[in-house]
């Protein structure tokens, strides 16, 4: 693209690509200088020229400008970039129906179900957590919400790709650090607020705040807000709104209403009201915070032209979301759960559910640590949960990072007075344990990493089999198999 498409009074020259950090520059792309957390940009000039830079995005005065090299100096660099990224790209958000999900938990769950159900429709691709998927493709993802430069690109390929829309996961971070602000969202998608990347945001309010861009900012005009009625910051958010708001629940009423709901081990249903009427929905999801994001995902696809009988419909057969509530099956007669929850709420909410499904005598035993250099308050806080709902309670490294993981383990532990606990180093050896533990009516629940086949370790990111191959692995080597049905 020429440069003049981009900066009024440019020289003509053309910039084949757009880079924020220096390790990564190819020849002929732009450079922009950012300030981290870590490091600031500008100390990576010139390795970025090195390597092929021609032109240079700053905000600091340069002393020794190189010749050939074109710099541009602005005062934001940040919002700088995010515009120049839209144009770059093509505006590549404009051309499908952008819905974005924030809210402390059940994001990657929404983007799913959205997309699963709005792909049957028409294309629909998928950003988050879990994956980066559209059409056939299917990339890991470093992040949830990616960077600026990372995320166009993607929604230009998803458009060339012939994608109408995309379900997009917006983390707080993302929305701190600007990272969707070339976005124009149809549908912003608030799920709820509960304990969270404190070490970050510092405070719950700034956490809060960091949530609310979506909603103040980002939304539409004449998009929507769909909103938790149920949730302490749903007023806030409606008040802040830059959109239209509809709302969903259970406990009050509103736009898009649960009421008399069954849930059993392995399918859920509900009736949903909506403008007086009553439709009988029945999904294969399971867990009550599944009601609150099948909710959200109706009212989405609703608000944005699907006819509900088509929606409620394609809720039956939702397919099993990777990690999430995934249920272990080898004909073993105790239940296996693997979940990604690694908030408090998370926890809460899978450890009530595993309560609930164990048989009258069955024991809850469930696996999990606490991720290393992250948020620490919330280890006591897991400990307490563990300790409130479960019967066995096997701790073992999450991410531990350059912790130790034994010392986490102690932190969760101050949270445990009453229940048997053992510290279980091996993730593989603690999962393998907690089901050669189990026995008939029982619920083993493998929390916080869910089908993540990566572990944070000091020496950086390795491999790991996944908490779910792992849960199987096991089982098998147990002696049970996928026809055994005993
Ligand atoms: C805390 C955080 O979010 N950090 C993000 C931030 O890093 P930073 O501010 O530390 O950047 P920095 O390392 O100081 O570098 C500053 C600038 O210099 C550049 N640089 C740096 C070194 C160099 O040699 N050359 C160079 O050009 C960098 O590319 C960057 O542009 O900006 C980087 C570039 O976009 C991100 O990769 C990085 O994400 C890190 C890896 C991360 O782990 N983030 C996590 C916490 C995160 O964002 N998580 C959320 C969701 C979590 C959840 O909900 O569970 C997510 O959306 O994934
Ligand atoms: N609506 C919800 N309310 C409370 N807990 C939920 C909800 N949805 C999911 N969870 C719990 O949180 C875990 C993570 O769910 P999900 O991956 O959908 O959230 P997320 O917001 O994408 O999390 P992250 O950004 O950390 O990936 C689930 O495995 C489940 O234990």
């Amino acid at each position: 693209m020429r440069l003049s498409k981009l900066f009024k009074n440019a020289p003509t020259v053309n910039i084949t690509g757009l880079c924020l950090d220096s390790r990564k520059v190819k020849k002929g792309d732009m450079y922009f200088c950012l300030p981290g957390m870590t490091f600031d940009g500008h100390d990576f000039i010139p390795q970025a020229i090195e390597k092929g830079a021609i032109a240079i995005v700053h905000s600091k005065d340069i002393i020794d400008k190189l010749p050939g090299v074109i710099y541009i100096q602005v005062e934001d660099v940040t919002a700088c970039m995010n515009q120049c990224a839209r144009l770059f790209y093509s505006k590549p958000s404009d051309k499908m129906t952008m819905y974005g999900i924030t809210g402390t938990n059940g994001k990657s769950s929404c983007a799913n179900i959205i997309k699963y159900i709005r792909d049957l429709k028409e294309p629909c691709g998928y950003i988050g957590t879990i994956a980066i998927e559209y059409g056939k493709v299917r990339i890991a993802p470093d992040l949830t919400t990616p960077d600026t430069l990372f995320l166009q690109r993607k929604l230009s390929d998803m458009v060339r790709a012939g994608m109408k829309s995309c379900a997009l996961e917006v983390s707080s971070h993302g929305l701190s650090q600007h990272r969707v602000d070339g976005i124009r969202f149809d549908v912003a998608i608030f799920t709820n607020l509960t304990y969270d990347h404190l070490d970050f945001h510092g405070t719950i309010e700034n956490y809060f705040e960091a949530k609310s861009i979506l909603f103040k900012e980002l939304v539409k005009e004449d998009g929507v807000s769909i909103l938790n009625i149920d949730d302490d910051r749903y007023e806030d958010l409606k008040e802040c709104s830059k959109a239209r708001v509809v709302s969903y629940g259970i406990d009050q009423n509103c736009d898009y209403r649960a009421i008399n709901i069954h849930e059993n081990a392995k399918s859920t249903s509900f009736d949903l009201v909506y403008k007086g009427q009553k439709y009988p929905v029945k999904t294969s999801l399971v867990a009550r915070y599944n009601v609150y994001n099948l909710l959200a995902c109706i009212a989405a696809l609703h608000e944005t032209g699907m006819s509900l009988p088509v929606i409620l419909q394609s809720c039956t057969k939702i397919p099993q979301i990777d990690g999430r509530m995934e249920q272990i099956e080898c004909g073993q007669p105790f239940h296996v759960v693997v979940d990604f929850a690694h908030t408090p709420d998370g926890m809460e909410q899978m450890l009530r559910y595993g309560r609930q499904v164990a048989a009258d005598k069955g024991r809850v035993i469930t696996v999990f640590g606490s991720a290393g250099k992250r948020d620490i308050a919330k280890r006591k806080v897991f400990g307490e949960l563990a300790d409130k709902y479960a019967d066995l309670i096997i701790l073992t490294e999450d991410d531990p990072r350059d912790e130790n993981p034994k010392d986490i383990a102690n932190q969760i532990k101050e949270g445990i007075q009453n229940k048997p606990n053992l510290f279980v180093e091996d993730r593989y050896e603690a999962i393998r344990q907690a089901i050669d533990n189990a026995s008939k009516g029982d619920v083993v629940l493998i929390l916080g990493k869910g089908d993540e086949p990566f572990m944070y370790h000091e020496s950086g990111r390795v491999p790991w089999t996944g908490d779910n191959i792992c849960a199987l692995e096991c089982l098998k080597a147990s002696g049970y198999g996928e026809n055994n049905n005993s």
